[in-house]
């Protein structure tokens, strides 16, 4: 009795949540949705498989959610399997040629193809990609000091919008393209902005491993304009990793991107509870 008791509890709050998130499942209808999953925000298999249904159901309620991964983490890995010690400089990889093919190899082929598979595993149509495909992502070096690091100069969004016209989850490794056919390194940061930017998105949402912006005394701050967060920056508590969040954010803002979110993907349906409740997740930031 107990048992059928819960399971009513159970069914019934799951109703009642349905029912509350209509109005948010009508504003988002057709929206372009942009996700960053960074490498720490990946996390177990079980994790993937709930980012992932997370996704589908995105998909399946009309929206057009587009994943841009990082994978950091693991391109350290496999570089210290083969003796190679990362070196960092302003949160970018020194990339020269011997690394950006490992990079390559670990974002287009390991971690690309994990998130493509568990996507469609949970029943969607995902199609893994790269900045060189179609010729997306072009790119001029970022600084001589750190080799094949690229910055986005342009982004066609062409070969996406034919994805979503067949109802097709793109998943983009943050590779792109020189006008020498070079094959730059991107942040996966900038890469989600920039194809964000280009696609006019309604959402960028960066999926992080801390809570959203944290003020001064270490609370969340959850509604932020781009004044607020040029003054926490100049003020020293934005900072680190951060930093490139935030100027992402900013640069998505001024290219027309609705509103930013930088939220913790290790939260489970960190992506639905910012999406189709009333509470949100993590920081929206806007221009105003
Ligand atoms: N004001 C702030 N609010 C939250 N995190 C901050 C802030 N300033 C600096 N950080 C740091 O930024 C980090 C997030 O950046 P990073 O580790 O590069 O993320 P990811 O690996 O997900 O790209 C946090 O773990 C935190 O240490
Ligand atoms: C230029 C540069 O630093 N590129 C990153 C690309 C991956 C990435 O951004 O991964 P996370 O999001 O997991 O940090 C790198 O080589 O690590």
């Amino acid at each position: 009795m107990q048992i059928r008791d819960d399971m009513t509890r159970d069914n019934a709050a799951i109703a009642r949540t349905l029912n509350e998130a209509l109005p948010y499942l009508t504003r988002y209808d057709d929206a372009v949705v942009v996700i960053k999953l960074g490498g720490h925000a990946m996390g177990s298999d079980d994790g993937m498989a709930s980012f992932a249904r997370d996704v589908v159901l995105m998909r399946t309620v009309g929206i057009n959610p587009v994943i841009v991964h990082g994978g950091g983490p693991m391109i350290n890995e496999l570089l210290a399997r083969l003796g190679v010690e990362s070196q960092f400089v302003r949160g970018k990889r020194v990339t020269d040629a011997d690394t950006m093919r490992v990079v390559e190899m670990v974002l287009a082929g390991e971690v690309n193809k994990r998130i493509v598979q568990a996507i469609n595993t949970a029943g969607g149509r995902a199609v893994g990609l790269t900045g060189k495909d179609a010729d997306m992502i072009t790119c001029r070096q970022t600084d001589p000091e750190l080799g094949f690091v690229g910055t986005p100069t342009e982004v066609d969004p062409r070969l996406l919008n034919s994805l979503f016209r067949d109802e097709m989850i793109p998943v983009i490794a943050p590779i792109g393209t020189g006008e020498q056919d070079e094959t730059y390194n991107i942040n996966g940061d900038t890469a989600a902005g920039a194809i964000a930017a280009a696609l006019k998105a309604d959402r960028l949402l960066l999926l992080t491993d801390v809570s959203g912006v944290k003020d001064q005394s270490g609370e969340v701050v959850t509604a932020l304009t781009a004044a607020r967060v040029r003054e926490m920056t100049a003020a020293g508590v934005i900072a680190g990793g951060m930093i490139p969040k935030t100027e992402t954010a900013l640069d998505a803002l001024e290219a027309g991107v609705r509103a930013v979110v930088i939220l913790d993907g290790r939260v489970p349906n960190a992506v639905l509870l910012e999406l189709f409740t009333s509470h949100g997740a993590g920081s929206l930031i806007r221009m105003e």
